[in-house]
């Protein structure tokens, strides 16, 4: 939205289902500090570019604070809190990235149709606690993308953690100060529009109407729908006429990455917290088993938190149930780690990204082998209608930077468009008033622009 206004294109509406800005960024209170729900890393930071993200972090003072993982793989308990011998620590990690990287030039050598099934042949899968541990630090983290992984080639493979009392969120304050009219941090603007959940999007030759859920109606020249891709995938929003198959095929091939931060208060805390030791690992079973931890102490000294992050089959079985069983659950895995007497935790936070209709979700994640045109025909508007946000940014899916450049990219698009239109017009207009006798030729080109969604 920003870019539109910037060029000239002033009325701009944004529609956005909650009550808030920011999306998959969102900080809340718990514990007496602020702490990050979705987004908590400006990843990619230290390299060759600048990443505009931390860019904008720096120009707000954000603070931040670097994240070494290097020595997690030296922390990894078994369930009888034992730290596992550097050497087999290390000697499994070597394995399980040499397995990953011969199963992924076997899967680029072959036809990618049976190459999934003869790679998982070809590997031998891990099987105890520690080879577990690991694959799944590996896989649903350090290599749940396609390498070379854009981010760390690009921008620097240093990453750094907000711990911002304004939450990372006041960056998207600092934007919306730029081209909407703000006063004392509070967005006054009437081209914001909250609680207005999208529903329906028809399109016709001439412009395209929006229907919300409380029944309102908008019309407008163009539309960019920067809605999650777990969104576009469910039956939330629906399209007039409906979207081409290579569209909705596109959409439905691409993976959601469901990605939970759980977040547990301590009366004090239990744990050690030298140089090296913000992050360890559970070694269980059970792959992913409330594997990877981190204590809260360098970015909230004395804020007593730990934070356990699950993924996929695990971030989906705990949403479904309590708050208090995931509790039990915790706290049985951090006995096991530290022992029988350290305290019950006072308090637990567990965002349910999954079961948010408006997410369905944390990020995209493409296949690791994928054609381009995936990723081509996810982002290609239909018509008047553009599509945005993290899941159609070629080189930066899955990050708030790949977000941010994505909806300039997208809005880029849109006013070159809207420039070729405009030279149309007199050519149309010609074209019209010989079909359309007796009638005006609507040959005037509204300059609004009805943009779905708090984040461009
Ligand atoms: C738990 C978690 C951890 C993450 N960690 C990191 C990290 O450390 N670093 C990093 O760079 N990235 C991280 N990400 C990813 C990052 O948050 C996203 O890539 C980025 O914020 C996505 O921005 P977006 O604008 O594409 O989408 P969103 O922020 O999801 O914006 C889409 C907006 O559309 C609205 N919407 C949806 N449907 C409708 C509708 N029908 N009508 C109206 N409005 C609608 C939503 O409410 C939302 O505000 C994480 C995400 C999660 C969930």
């Amino acid at each position: 939205a920003k870019v539109l206004v910037e060029n000239g294109v002033e009325d701009v509406l944004i529609l956005e289902a909650t009550d808030r800005i920011g999306g998959r960024i969102q900080k809340q209170n718990f514990g007496d500090v602020p702490v990050e729900l979705g987004a908590g890393w400006i990843a990619g930071v230290g390299g060759k570019e600048s990443n505009p993200v931390w860019e904008l972090a720096s120009r707000s003072n954000l603070r931040t604070c670097f994240s070494d993982y290097t020595n997690a793989r030296f922390n990894i308990y078994d369930r009888s809190g034992e730290i596992f011998p550097t050497g087999i620590a290390a000697d499994s990690y070597t394995k399980a990235v040499d397995s990953a990287i011969s199963k992924l030039k076997s899967l680029e050598a072959l036809d990618y149709e049976c190459a999934g099934q003869l790679a998982e042949e070809a590997s031998s899968p891990p099987k105890t606690p520690i080879e577990l541990a690991i694959d799944f630090i590996l896989h649903d983290f350090e290599m749940a993308e396609v390498e070379p992984i854009s981010t760390y080639v690009d921008f620097g493979e240093r990453e750094f953690l907000v711990a911002d009392e304004r939450g990372y969120e006041c960056l998207l304050y600092k934007m919306a100060e730029e081209f909407l009219f703000t006063s004392h941090g509070n967005i006054l603007d009437n081209r914001l529009k909250l609680n207005q959940v999208v529903r329906e999007v028809q399109q016709s030759r001439n412009g395209v109407v929006v229907k919300t859920e409380d029944g309102s109606v908008y019309e407008a020249n163009y539309v960019i729908v920067s809605a999650s891709i777990g969104v576009l995938q469910s039956n939330l929003l629906s399209f007039q006429p409906p979207l081409p198959r290579w569209k909705t095929e596109a959409i439905q091939k691409c993976d959601v990455m469901v990605y939970t931060k759980i977040f547990l208060k301590f009366p004090h805390c239990f744990w050690p917290c030298g140089p090296g030791q913000e992050f360890f690992i559970y070694a269980h079973e059970l792959r992913g088993y409330f594997t990877f931890w981190q204590h809260m102490e360098n970015a909230y000294p004395g804020s007593n938190i730990l934070v356990v992050t699950l993924t996929n089959e695990q971030s989906k079985r705990v949403e479904a149930q309590s708050d208090q069983e995931t509790l039990k659950e915790a706290m049985s895995v951090l006995r096991d780690m530290f022992g029988s007497t350290i305290p019950y935790a006072t308090d637990i936070l567990v965002p349910r990204w999954w079961n948010n209709r408006f997410q369905r979700g944390s990020y995209s994640n493409y296949p690791m082998i994928s054609d381009n045109k995936l990723l081509q025909n996810i982002k290609a508007p239909v018509g008047r209608i553009f599509f945005t946000g993290e899941h159609t940014s070629e080189k930066f899916s899955g990050y708030v930077h790949g977000g941010y450049l994505a909806g300039m990219e997208t809005s880029k698009s849109l006013l070159e468009e809207m420039k070729q239109s405009l030279l149309l017009q007199p050519l149309l207009a010609f074209t019209e008033s010989l079909t359309l006798t007796q009638q005006t030729p609507n040959s005037q080109i509204y300059p609004n622009v009805n943009f779905i969604s708090g984040r461009s």
